[in-house]
């Protein structure tokens, strides 16, 4: 695991904001969680370029907040075509909560992520969600534990990577839904060959996202040729019109004259 000093100042300040956050009560049991992958292959069988739009009120990287109500937002994503939704429950750099996560999911039918810095067990038991990403940055030698306390729950599991060796990590801890973040958490600068890099070492059988600096359609046709079966999105869906936005990138190249 990196020590704070390797990382982006903001990003050392959320895992210890993440360090000190409590977890929830009683053990959460998801008995009713929708299936990801299912949801990716339908949409690629429908025509759609696979989504998952994420409702980011807020980052370190971005600027201002945005305050429209949460549910109204992943609506519209949801009519713009959106596969998937990924909900920020990070409460102090995001603007998130679980509350927001539980209203969205309460509110569409499709699978939502939940996106949260998650290092104890006990935080996987504070909201139910479909998916729980877990980064192999920062769980070091404590990955395999919690993708198995994360199944045991009832939790899909998003393993997020952003190198070979986090990759080979993930595959040995049992991932088999992995994010290749092109998002360098150290630096916090986005590089598209990121994924096309290190998707292209990842086992044939696993469901592949890319994930982050997907804003045009170029971005997303390139991140499906180098073979992701889905495309992690925010900002470029948050800026603006957000249904006009996820259905912009949720169409097809060849549908756009
Ligand atoms: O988005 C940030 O500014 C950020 C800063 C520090 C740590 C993590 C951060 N983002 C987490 C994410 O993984 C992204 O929200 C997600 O992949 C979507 O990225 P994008 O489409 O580039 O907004």
């Amino acid at each position: 695991m990196d020590t704070d000093e390797q990382l982006a100042p903001a990003v050392a300040s959320i895992l210890a904001a993440a360090r000190e956050r409590g977890g929830g009560g009683e053990r959460v049991v998801v008995t009713d969680a929708r299936s990801l992958p299912d949801a990716l292959a339908a949409a690629e069988a429908d025509g759609r370029v696979p989504v998952i739009a994420e409702v980011k009120p807020t980052s370190p990287t971005t600027e201002g907040k945005r305050t429209d109500d949460p549910v109204e937002l992943a609506e519209q994503m949801v009519a713009g075509g959106a596969t998937a939704l990924s909900v920020l429950t990070e409460p102090e750099h995001f603007g998130g909560s679980a509350e927001t996560l539980e209203r969205v999911r309460a509110a569409v039918d499709v699978p939502v992520l939940r996106k949260d810095f998650l290092l104890h067990e006990s935080q996987l038991d504070v909201v139910e969600s479909d998916v729980v990403l877990l980064i192999a940055r920062f769980l070091g030698d404590q990955l395999e534990p919690m993708l198995t306390a994360a199944r045991e729950r009832g939790f899909g599991v998003l393993v997020e990577v952003h190198t070979e060796s986090e990759l080979a990590a993930a595959v040995a801890a049992g991932a088999d839904v992995i994010g290749v973040n092109n998002r360098d958490l150290g630096k916090l600068e986005v590089d598209l060959g990121t994924f096309e890099e290190v998707g292209a070492k990842a086992p044939e059988d696993a469901t592949l996202i890319a994930e982050s600096g997907v804003a045009t359609r170029e971005d997303a046709a390139r991140m499906r040729r180098a073979g992701a079966d889905g495309l992690l999105v925010g900002s470029a869906i948050m800026d603006g019109d957000v249904r006009a936005n996820t259905e912009r990138l949720t169409t097809p190249m060849d549908e756009i004259q």
